[in-house]
């Protein structure tokens, strides 16, 4: 399949180690879930290529590490630039390579740039400090160096946000070696060649895509070199790599799963809750962590809701967006179809009544219908489990307590996100509530600005804001002594 670009060289099929594009000894083909249809076939690298491209972070970083703040600016925010420049071409290689609408795509290509954009600003705020201490011969004094070479990796749902990893880390001074997803390579690739044009010197950072991922991730893993791994994924990986860094005591950023809740009080503005549940819940066809999972509604005002939220989401147009006229995608393989199905059938099994969708979709084999359950409960898997499909559950409570106890009832503590109309309220739910980002009236809340992480088994660490440059940093302790001599 053929896509149309206004710049066809950014679709790249070869891996980029040491600042050259190389030839692989694998192949990996990538399709487009929508069609089923051969995108690109990407060349793929092992070990040797993966310790290659440590060597050459490390070797790079030495000189970058000594480069002034401003210089490294410089780089990002030309990088934000041709990333801008190029949206276009980006939101298509996105749409195709990983399904969802071009309009998301397109909002995926700018949030990406915007953290390159962000880090160009926040590389000249790596402040340190000074110390009162007690000794009147001494100065204490903090400075943040960058922590090393970083081993980044990101998941296929949001392909191209390779920037929210690598941006601050060139900012802090660090080396780079990234592993986008086996499903959605093509998007890192095009994304690096921008990277290289807006002047990322040779080595510091390398992409690396392999057939059998695990090759790349034990080498990234057990190497000394390595000082930090920063992973997007699931909780059951993240637990896995963070055992494999224990080895060599690895900093870790881990941005794992959620389960939001999505709690609408009888105070709420009706429509709005119901236009934002729809949006948050269906974003990425459901394929989004940070995203509604399980949607509490007061008794009071249950059945508007969910008789609005149908009116909404039975306009979907769902197929292959690269027809500009679907608004929502596939679900990125057949397995991903498969567990959505189990979990409906567990809730259909248990009770759950079928509002809306309920089925595969006729589109191909990886789409499943928008789908509405009521009657729903907590035993049920589709309360218990990351849905990551487009069904929304709904869930019927009577007080606050029973709201707040239910939505933190979960091992997840991403985001979350309530309407209400009651100050106090809205005070009180947000302390109330174990995740680290929480919505009120409003559900698109994140943003280069803000600290993204999540509490509990959502992970460790923050990406974005002024936080996430010191993630890319170690902290070094100055003392200077004999200064009354
Ligand atoms: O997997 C990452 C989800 C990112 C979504 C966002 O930042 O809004």
């Amino acid at each position: 399949m053929t896509l149309n670009l206004n710049d066809p060289t950014l679709l790249k099929t070869q891996c980029f180690v040491g600042g050259e594009w190389v030839s692989g000894s694998g192949q990996l083909e990538v399709f487009n879930p929508a069609t089923g249809k051969l995108l690109a076939t990407v060349e793929t690298v092992g070990s040797a290529e993966t310790e290659q491209a440590i060597e050459a972070a490390d070797r790079a970083m030495k000189a970058w590490q000594k480069t002034s703040a401003k210089e490294r600016a410089v780089l990002l925010r030309n990088w934000y630039d041709l990333i801008m420049e190029n949206q276009e071409d980006l939101a298509t290689i996105l749409t195709a390579e990983q399904g969802k609408s071009l309009a998301e795509s397109r909002g995926e290509v700018a949030y990406s740039a915007s953290y390159a954009e962000w880090f160009a600003e926040e590389a000249r705020r790596n402040y340190g400090d000074t110390l009162a201490m007690p000794q009147t011969d001494r100065r204490g004094l903090i400075v943040r160096q960058p922590v090393g070479v970083v081993a980044a990796m990101i998941p296929w749902n949001f392909p191209s946000l390779i920037t929210r990893k690598i941006c601050p880390a060139l900012a802090a001074g660090c080396g780079v070696v990234l592993k986008p997803s086996e499903e959605t390579p093509l998007s890192a690739l095009a994304m690096i060649e921008l990277g290289r044009r807006a002047g990322i010197p040779a080595g510091l950072v390398s992409v690396v895509v392999a057939d059998n991922p695990a090759d790349i991730g034990d080498v990234l893993t057990a190497s000394e070199t390595v000082k930090k791994l920063t992973f997007t994924g699931s909780t059951a990986v993240g637990k896995m790599l963070a055992a494999q860094c224990a080895g060599t005591v690895k900093k870790l950023t881990l941005e794992l799963g959620g389960n939001a809740p999505f709690i609408v009080f009888d105070d709420a503005d009706l429509e709005a809750a119901a236009q934002n549940a729809a949006l948050s819940k269906f974003r990425n066809a459901g394929q989004v962590c940070v995203c509604a999972q399980r949607i509490f509604v007061q008794e009071g005002i249950y059945d508007k809701f969910v008789a609005r939220l149908k009116e909404i989401v039975q306009d979907y147009r769902v197929g292959n967006c690269i027809d500009e006229s679907n608004t929502h995608g596939p679900q990125i393989h057949e397995r991903s179809v498969l567990s959505i199905e189990e979990k409906v059938q567990d809730a259909i099994a248990k009770g759950a009544k079928v509002v809306l969708g309920g089925k595969r979709g006729e589109q191909g084999p990886n789409f499943y219908q928008p789908t509405i359950l009521t009657n729903v409960d907590d035993s049920m898997r589709v309360f218990k489990e990351e849905i990551f499909g487009p069904v929304a559950a709904i869930y019927k409570f009577k007080t606050e307590e029973e709201a707040i106890q239910r939505g933190n009832d979960t091992e997840y503590g991403l985001a979350a996100y309530f309407y209400t109309r009651d100050l106090a309220r809205a005070w009180r739910v947000s302390e109330a509530l174990d995740f680290g980002m929480v919505g009120v009236n409003e559900t698109v809340i994140t943003a280069d600005i803000i600290p993204f992480g999540g509490m509990k088994q959502s992970g460790i660490g923050r990406e974005g804001s002024r936080y996430g440059l010191e993630e890319f940093t170690e902290m070094k302790f100055i003392c200077m002594g004999g200064l009354d001599q």
